[in-house]
């Protein structure tokens, strides 16, 4: 089973080239522009998107993703929508997306349709935030019966004996966590951050995406020298939200994460 970002992993690692990985709520300010950012972000040069489905309780996100997902669900963002918003991009790129969910809106939509729903569009896989572990049996079988890669999450707690449980059933990339906390740009990488990915290197070869609190092209370049892939979200966030909702102000966005990503690219 490759997927999209099976085969962007790999086709950067062989170029030693490291990944640059968006964060945006789907559907923020609207389903529509989510389709438009979405290609002005890989003409930017962003590799893989991490697309997140609106939920009213975001407890792992921060203020920008949280009031992000709230505009979002404002404009009247739904399940539905946000997969025929996948399909659209779908029709006019190959970037590899990851779906971003809270349990909740899956479960009350029914757990194995949405899956198949969301690969159906055109996702390659799925970062589930608060299903455990020990309790992800039936989630993983329905990722592996729709080819979809099943990101895992590793954090600063996560003792070696769990890193060890997790990296085995993760596949795609690991995403390693960089701090404590909620997302949300912070003022500098965060110390144990190249500890976290030795943690996990030590117990996997899969790639390993390192995120949270990067927020500018010096540390993008830091997390960079770090691991496999660098993730930033609320930066990209918060740069389209603060920008004109035309095509200049699109523009002037983009110019900032491209930044960003020009900076990851040259380390
Ligand atoms: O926003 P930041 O600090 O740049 O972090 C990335 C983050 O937004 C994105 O990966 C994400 C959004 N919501 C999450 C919840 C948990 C883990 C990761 C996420």
């Amino acid at each position: 089973m490759k997927t999209r970002v099976d085969q962007k992993f790999a086709e950067l690692m062989k170029k030693g080239e490291k990944a640059f990985i968006a964060y945006l709520s789907a559907g923020d300010p609207n389903l529509a522009d989510t389709v438009d950012i979405v290609l002005r972000l890989e003409d930017a040069g962003v590799d893989l998107i991490e697309l997140g489905l609106p939920f009213s309780d975001p407890l792992a996100d921060g203020r920008v993703n949280q009031e992000a997902a709230t505009r979002a669900l404002d404009a009247g963002s739904t399940f539905d929508g946000v997969m025929d918003c996948i399909a659209q991009i779908r029709e006019r790129s190959e970037i590899p997306m990851i779906f971003y969910a809270y349990m909740n809106p899956l479960l009350s939509r029914g757990y194995e349709n949405s899956i198949t729903a969301a690969a159906q569009a055109g996702i390659d896989g799925f970062l589930l935030l608060d299903l455990p572990l020990e309790e992800a049996g039936p989630y993983r079988k329905s990722l592996t019966e729709n080819s979809l890669n099943a990101i895992q999450l590793v954090t600063p707690t996560t003792p070696d004996e769990r890193i060890g449980k997790i990296v085995k059933r993760a596949n795609g990339f690991i995403y390693c966590v960089s701090r404590e906390g909620v997302t949300g740009v912070q003022d500098k990488l965060a110390e144990g951050a190249g500890a976290l990915v030795q943690r996990i290197r030590d117990q996997s070869d899969a790639p390993v995406a390192l995120g949270f609190g990067i927020g500018t092209p010096e540390q993008a370049r830091g997390a960079a020298k770090l691991a496999d892939g660098v993730v930033v979200g609320s930066a990209i966030v918060n740069a389209f939200h603060n920008s004109p909702h035309t095509p200049e102000g699109r523009a002037a966005a983009t110019a900032i994460v491209k930044q960003m990503v020009d900076a990851v690219k040259t380390v």
